[in-house]
């Protein structure tokens, strides 16, 4: 069991493993409080208890299960930000430094504009009860304090959220079409194949490649050849729904995956991007086709098998004299 959690979080973000372990901690805190307060027979904090607890279960088996992420990481966020007033506006002045650990917390539950707005309301609201309790010069420092902690982790947040963009979309994009990479096909189809196991969603694949475009290459220059793979990415993003998903698979072939579609679907996607190639009249490029081989997901697939069978068919369509579309 603790192996099979081990195993789930390492799989996940650092995020993930925060949340977790938060709300985990959360959950064993509480605990012991709701059987105190139940031999007090004390039901409204008996109730209230049971509430956290569940909630805090909610979130630890829904981040471990990798689902429900945003949601739980709010929840969580918002629970912290009620424990942060409570425990800072009663009892010892002491709970006011609880402010720099939650503060920093907020910063892994919101985006950093949220959790710094987060951080000045909470600031703001246990101002009048810091003011009764404290000296006016720890009150000075504490704020004083509090403003560059806050300040430090929301730059930093803000610079770790921009390279962890640019760091995922340089893992799963295609430099030179700006389509998703082989790595980012494979999570997609995987998806697929889970969600066929799952819920019986049909999926198809759309495979297909540049014809001759060794020739291409040969006659008119790798830059054109080049300009030519951009050219036909952009023209089958046109042909595409919201849902359907381009990727470069590597060289001149590339791959579609058309979600919750049947196979007569993915067949008129084909259709309509053959055609717009066709119709494609580019002055700065040569003509061109492309050859198509469509597979449905089957059960009990992987995604290997799949692209075989997709590949199949399109090497049916090349043997056949390119510039078609076979179904396996
Ligand atoms: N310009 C350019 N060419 C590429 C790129 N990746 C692969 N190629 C070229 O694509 C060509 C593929 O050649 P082949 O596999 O023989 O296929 P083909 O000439 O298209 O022939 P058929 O697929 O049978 O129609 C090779 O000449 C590769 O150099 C790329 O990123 N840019």
């Amino acid at each position: 069991m603790l192996g099979k959690i081990r195993e789930r979080l390492r799989a996940g973000t650092l995020l993930d493993r925060v949340v977790f372990t938060v709300a985990a901690l959360s959950f064993l805190a509480v605990c012991p409080m709701l059987v105190a307060r139940i031999i007090e027979r004390n039901w409204f904090m008996v109730t209230l208890d049971a509430i956290l607890l569940v909630m805090f279960a909610f979130i630890a088996v829904n981040v471990m299960r990798g689902r429900y992420l945003d949601v739980s990481r709010r929840i969580l966020g918002v629970f912290m930000v009620l424990g942060m007033i409570g425990t800072t506006t009663m009892g010892d002045t002491g709970n006011a430094y609880w402010l720099y650990p939650g503060f920093i917390a907020i910063f892994f539950m919101f985006s950093p504009i949220v959790a710094l707005s987060i951080a000045v309301l909470v600031s703001v609201t246990v101002f009048p009860f810091l003011y009764e309790r404290f000296a006016a010069t720890n009150l000075f420092t504490l704020y004083a304090t509090l403003l560059p902690t806050v300040l430090f982790i929301y730059f930093f947040s803000k610079d770790l959220r921009a390279q962890h963009k640019t760091l995922s979309m340089q893992a799963t994009e295609d430099y030179l079409t700006q389509t998703g990479n082989r790595r980012a096909f494979n999570d997609e189809a995987q998806l697929c194949i889970d969600a066929l196991n799952k819920s019986n969603a049909s999926n198809v694949l759309i495979l297909f490649d540049m014809d001759h475009f060794k020739r291409l290459n040969d006659a008119h220059g790798h830059v054109t050849g080049d300009s030519v793979l951009k050219d036909v990415s952009n023209i089958v993003q046109g042909c595409l729904r919201s849902t359907d998903k381009l990727y470069r698979l590597g060289g001149e072939e590339f791959g579609i995956i058309v979600r919750h579609a049947l196979l007569s679907d993915a067949l008129g996607i084909a259709q309509k991007i053959r055609q717009s190639i066709d119709n494609n009249k580019n002055e700065h490029l040569p003509d061109y086709t492309v050859s198509f081989g469509i597979a449905e997901l089957l059960k009990n697939e992987s995604v290997e098998d799949w692209m075989s069978r997709a590949d199949k068919a399109l090497y049916q369509s090349k043997q056949n004299g390119r510039d078609q579309i076979s179904i396996a």
